[in-house]
């Protein structure tokens, strides 16, 4: 669920988020203005030497000759540097606008409500793309097409009034086909957008189910249904270009007029021959850049409408809120409070005056049905999502405890590591798949051992795209491998053992046991909670079972005793 900005003007309330990249587009515009009014130089200079040669048979003078070669060569340049610098620009404002996105959803997260993040996807993919073309190109191309009509006219009423009174008319008659289909542009650019998101959202949802798409044979009904959403984008699509189409016909038609007008003007009022040439093709100069201009204003409503997407997709609420300055993180083994933690997706609660306290160092294991909201546990104690109420804080033996949300992101994400149920694994190596910065093969090789994987695997070895080739209990390990090779001072880790078979599930609980850091482990498995200290039901939080690991020697002390 977005909340709409509805901004009157999609398009400009964007620039907010452009920052530095104003002044390149001031700079683009400046570049393609002049580019432009050189363009419309050469041809009528062109013209009034074809003029020159036809009717006087002669060759123009020299000054002539220099002129144009002058206008060509800064032409030249100048559209090599507007290319360059345009190019530039626009890859910048894409890159602007998607990490504007990505802050945006980082503390927005669409995921957090059962949203389909294929929309999200083609905001950011899609939309952002369109509009890149808008901020380096065609807003440089409207306002060059606007001097260089203004220039046009100037020059046709100094040399014929008339035939800037016939130029103007033309023009009109040009910029009165912008706001003709304009209501009925917007809505199909409108209709476009929606179904292209919706094709997204079809396209990412089957490429990340492609395997229950073989599992269960559903090619049939998701081609139809990718087919069906597909068509409609397509429908969309037609009308839009159909529309733009007629209008193209009526600017040619006005287009047509200005030079046919011009000519008969001219003739009417005894220009010499030898500048006809030269008018005409002023007034056609000065006519179709507007003409292309206008082309582009019929596609803006198109751009307003990922423009607003985007804008919606920015004005996302944050669900997680930054505190400014950052407190910094006590030194030593940390603990981790939860206090009357209050949390629901959207209406639905899950967690209500939930409360968990975990000391430096101690081993809790956390239980309950499912569905209760062990996971959502996880969430918020990972600082994934911030709860509606309550409090979650890290704690520690020498100072006081910090509000998890007051820590800077970074420093959080040193400290404290999380291994989610179905996390990912990224391609490639598995020594880039699971090492740390400063990991060496020999701790990527012991870690491999100690989890049962050498035999299946070595750092070189390639785990294919999300792991693919390895199986889910490999894949998990290596999960677990990750998070401790970055020896984080708190792990939460859910369901670490529930790909595992007995043998592998206790090699991990005692890979476990032996980590200084502070644990909080989901788990339906008895034995890997019979390796806690202690263990906490999340549908009785208040009842604590006593310690299950009598192995583990405690260093945590008092803590337990306290807590029971
Ligand atoms: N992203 C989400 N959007 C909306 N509801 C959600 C979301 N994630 C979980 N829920 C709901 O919140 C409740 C708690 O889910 P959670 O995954 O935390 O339970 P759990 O105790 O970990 O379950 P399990 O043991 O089955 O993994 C469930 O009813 C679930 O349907």
């Amino acid at each position: 669920m977005t909340t709409s900005t509805a901004s009157a003007r999609p398009l400009t309330a964007l620039l907010g988020h452009l920052g530095g990249e104003r002044r390149a587009i001031v700079a683009t515009i400046l570049l393609v203005v002049v580019s432009q009014v050189c363009l419309g130089a050469i041809s009528v200079l062109l013209a009034a030497a074809v003029g020159h040669a036809v009717v006087l048979r002669s060759a123009p003078p020299g000054w002539f000759w220099v002129l144009s070669a002058g206008l060509v060569i800064v032409r030249a340049v100048l559209t090599w540097g507007e290319m360059d610098a345009s190019h530039a620009l626009a890859f910048r404002v894409l890159a602007r606008l998607r990490m504007a996105l990505f802050d945006r959803y980082a503390v927005a997260l669409p995921t957090r409500r059962r949203e389909n993040t294929g929309r999200a996807a083609s905001t950011a993919m899609a939309d952002t793309e369109r509009l890149e073309f808008f901020y380096a190109h065609t807003v440089a191309q409207l306002v060059a097409a606007a001097v260089n009509a203004l220039l046009g006219l100037v020059l046709l009423a100094v040399v014929e009034p008339v035939l800037a009174l016939v130029t103007l008319t033309a023009l009109a008659l040009v910029l009165s086909t912008v706001p003709l289909g304009r209501r009925r542009l917007e809505a199909l650019g409108a209709e476009m957008v929606e179904a292209t998101g919706a094709l997204s959202d079809r396209v990412v949802d089957v490429l990340g189910g492609l395997r229950e798409v073989l599992g269960y044979g559903l090619h049939e009904p998701v081609r139809h249904q990718i087919r069906e959403t597909g068509a409609g984008a397509a429908r969309a699509a037609g009308r839009l270009e159909t529309t733009h189409r007629v209008l193209a016909g009526a600017r040619e038609a006005a287009v047509t007029l200005a030079g046919v007008g011009v000519l008969v003007g001219v003739l009417g009022r005894g220009v010499p021959a030898e500048h006809v040439a030269t008018l005409v093709v002023l007034a056609l100069a000065t006519v179709a850049p507007v003409a292309d201009a206008a082309a582009t204003c019929a596609r803006l409503p198109a751009l307003r409408a990922a423009a607003t997407r985007v804008g919606d997709e920015l004005a996302r609420p944050a669900v997680l809120t930054r505190d400014t300055p950052p407190a910094p993180l006590p030194d030593g083994p940390l603990g981790l409070r939860m206090h009357g933690v209050g949390f629901g997706y959207d209406e639905r609660r899950v967690l209500d005056g939930f409360d968990l306290s975990i000391a430096p160092g101690e081993h809790v294991g956390l239980r309950g049905p499912s569905g209760a909201g062990k996971s959502t546990v996880v969430s918020l104690a990972s600082r994934l999502w911030d709860p509606d109420t309550g409090s979650v804080e890290l704690t520690s033996s020498t100072r006081a405890e910090v509000a998890i949300s007051a820590v800077d992101d970074a420093a959080l994400r040193a400290t404290l590591t999380t291994v989610e149920q179905d996390g990912a694994l990224f391609s490639g190596t598995v020594r880039e798949a699971i090492a740390g910065p400063s990991t060496t093969d020999a701790e990527i090789e012991e870690i491999l051992t100690r989890l049962g994987l050498a035999d299946a695997v070595t750092p070189d070895s390639h785990i294919g795209e999300g792991g693919l080739s390895l199986s889910g209990g490999q894949r998990a390990r290596l999960r677990l491998a990750q998070a401790v090779l970055r020896r984080p001072r708190i792990l939460i880790l859910d369901e670490p053992t529930a790909d595992l078979d007995e043998a592998s599930a206790r090699q991990v609980t005692d890979l476990l046991g032996t980590l200084p850091a502070t644990l909080l482990v989901v788990s339906h498995r008895h034995q890997t909670l019979a390796g806690m200290d202690r263990v906490v039901d999340i549908a009785a939080p208040e009842v604590y079972e006593t310690p299950t690991n009598p192995r583990r020697p405690r260093n945590h002390a008092g803590h337990a005793a306290r807590e029971r």
